[in-house]
């Protein structure tokens, strides 16, 4: 493995690999976390919107009680966008329900506000069906609360997911503390070279998400991604997950199926060759997003902007 940890701006290690959980069903979940620390997964990626705190947590229990250490798991969940104007009671929702004292990261979702009080806890609409979302309230607001999270001990980072260069920029005009992390849709199809360098010229450490293609795994079948694998008889798998490493991002792999949280902890030295063959496959545009959730905003990625927005 090319990196097992990446140093944060807190001075904190977040482990190269993380379990994603999004999607994971319940009934499932709980024993995918216990199983992923069994083999030696050290970070798990959450969220409140995620509706499976509960079961994450339960999953971490059984993995302290086998004599995994709490500290030595790192934790992450995310504020939802209908709690942008109830930062505190969101994290300590979602403490309760994972049984944890503190997350060693909390990121803002999206940085989009929700109306807390509309139709739908999570998912509020107007009458048009569209999301209900609180124009009122600026996502650079939502983030100078959360930097008072750090004060109660309950967040050992705070950070952000979703954050195009221009969101980060109004956010860094305003922030005492750097984000920790921009936990973005990242993978061939979609590199967000843009993000990334601004990023790390910043010290925010990038996590990638999606890097098989969400659900169903699209991008396994590229065909580069499977000529690279061939090359160094690993799994497509491995290579998508090593290209992060490589970039120096960490990575999410969402799997609830044992062999292949097992077998996606394989990382594979991917060189400069490699590289630059995973590099050309999005060269002319050929961009893919999966996540495109119908926010009704400018996020301001270059990728979006053909999309027309209300706002
Ligand atoms: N901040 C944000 O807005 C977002 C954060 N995330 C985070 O990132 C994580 C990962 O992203 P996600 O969108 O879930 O998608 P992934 O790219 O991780 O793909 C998950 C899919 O790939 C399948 N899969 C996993 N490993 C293998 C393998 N080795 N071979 C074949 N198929 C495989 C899974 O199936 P199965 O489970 O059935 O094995 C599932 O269908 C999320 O779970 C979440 O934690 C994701 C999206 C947005
Ligand atoms: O983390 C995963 C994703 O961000 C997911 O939570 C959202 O895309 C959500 O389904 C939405 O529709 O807004």
């Amino acid at each position: 493995m090319a990196e097992t940890s990446f140093t944060l701006n807190t001075g904190g290690k977040i482990p190269a690999l993380g379990l994603g959980t999004w999607q994971s069903k319940a009934g499932e979940v709980e024993k995918a976390v216990e199983y992923a620390i069994s083999v030696g997964y050290r970070h798990i990626d959450t969220a409140y919107a995620y509706g499976n705190e509960e079961e994450v947590g339960k999953g971490l229990k059984k993995a302290f009680e086998a004599g995994v250490k709490r500290e030595d798991v790192f934790v992450t969940t995310k504020l939802w966008s209908t709690y942008h104007k109830r930062v505190q009671e969101n994290i300590e929702i979602s403490l309760e329900k994972l049984g944890l004292d503190y997350v060693d990261l909390y990121l803002m979702h999206w940085p989009v506000a929700m109306n807390t009080n509309g139709n739908h806890p999570l998912f509020p609409t107007t009458p048009d069906g569209s999301r209900d979302v609180d124009f009122s309230r600026h996502h650079v607001d939502t983030y100078l609360n959360m930097e008072k999270l750090l004060h109660t001990g309950k967040v050992k980072a705070i950070g952000v997911c979703n954050y195009s260069v221009m969101y980060l920029e109004q956010l860094l005009a305003r922030a005492s503390i750097v984000p920790a992390v921009n936990q973005i849709e990242n993978h061939p199809l979609l590199p967000q070279d843009d993000v990334s360098d601004f990023c790390k010229a910043k010290g925010i450490h990038i996590t990638a998400y999606s890097p098989l293609g969400s659900t169903g795994s699209p991008l396994l079948t590229l065909p580069a991604v499977q000529q690279i694998a061939t090359k160094h008889s690993v799994s497509p798998a491995s290579v998508l997950l090593s290209y992060h490493t490589e970039r120096g991002h960490s990575v999410l792999a969402k799997s609830v199926t044992p062999t292949r949280i097992m077998a996606n902890r394989q990382m594979t030295k991917l060189d400069t060759a490699d590289m630059e063959v995973l590099a050309q496959i999005s060269s002319g545009g050929n961009l893919k997003r999966h996540g495109n959730p119908p926010w009704k905003v400018n996020l301001g990625f270059p990728d979006q902007q053909h999309v027309k927005y209300l706002s």
